[in-house]
């Protein structure tokens, strides 16, 4: 049954529950899954490709800057609630880098995205940064809900876990085939997809959204 919803956010704000969202992403790996954490909660779902909306520039410096101009921006021009993603790859032996800039790294001059070059870099210079770096690694999302009537909302997520080289797996997008959870021995490339939901950073910003619904 969908409720008629108000509730505490973290910071004890109330947060709307939506029942339409425009999914504020390019992205039709995150747009899967988005979906998929989505779905128990009975929102219905537009994609921004469907709805032509255009790709913002990121220019924030975190996460939650570039996730909430994704989600603003997506809000404004549709008039509907959006929710919009930003994450990524942090490597602690490259300081958190590829982070806010995990896309770009896989982007040639024209903007075409070619995942294993992105991955080889990813190891390529943590190899070069020393052993004694380590190939310790998050990703990190940031979720934004934001609304026509200007309220935003972010929550955070993160899962930690280890660089592998060689890549491992079909399964997922971006870096997932060089990404082991810690504790895990598939890699996010290699799990099944319901499994990477129950632990990855992206389904634990979701639990904190949605403890925030209800
Ligand atoms: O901005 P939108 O349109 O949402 O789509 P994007 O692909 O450009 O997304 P980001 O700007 O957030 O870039 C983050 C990149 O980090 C990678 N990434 C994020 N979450 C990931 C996950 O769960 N598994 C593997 N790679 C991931 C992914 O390849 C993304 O392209
Ligand atoms: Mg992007």
């Amino acid at each position: 049954m969908r409720r008629d919803l108000r509730g505490p956010a973290p910071g004890g704000r109330p947060v709307k529950r939506p029942t339409k969202l425009v999914i504020a992403t390019h992205n039709k790996g995150k747009l899967r899954e988005i979906r998929a954490l989505l779905g128990p909660l009975g929102i219905e779902c537009v994609g921004a490709e469907e709805l032509d909306l255009p790709e913002p520039e990121e220019t924030g410096n975190s996460f939650v800057d570039n996730a909430e101009l994704k989600a603003r921006q997506a809000a404004d021009l549709s008039g509907l609630p959006a929710l919009s993603d930003d994450s990524g790859l942090c490597v602690d032996a490259l300081h958190g880098r590829p982070g806010i800039f995990s896309a770009r790294w896989a982007e040639d001059e024209a903007g075409n995205r070619d995942w294993h070059r992105a991955m080889e870099k990813v190891w390529t210079e943590t190899e070069a940064a020393g052993e004694d770096a380590g190939q310790d690694a998050h990703f990190a999302c940031a979720l934004s809900l934001a609304w026509p009537d200007g309220a935003i909302e972010s929550f955070e997520g993160r899962v930690d876990g280890t660089l592998v080289w060689p890549p491992r797996g079909e399964r997922g997008f971006g870096y997932d085939p060089m990404f082991v959870a810690s504790g895990r021995e598939q890699s996010f490339g290699e799990m099944d997809p319901a499994e990477k939901h129950a632990i990855s950073h992206r389904a634990d910003a979701f639990r904190k959204l949605v403890a925030a619904l209800s």
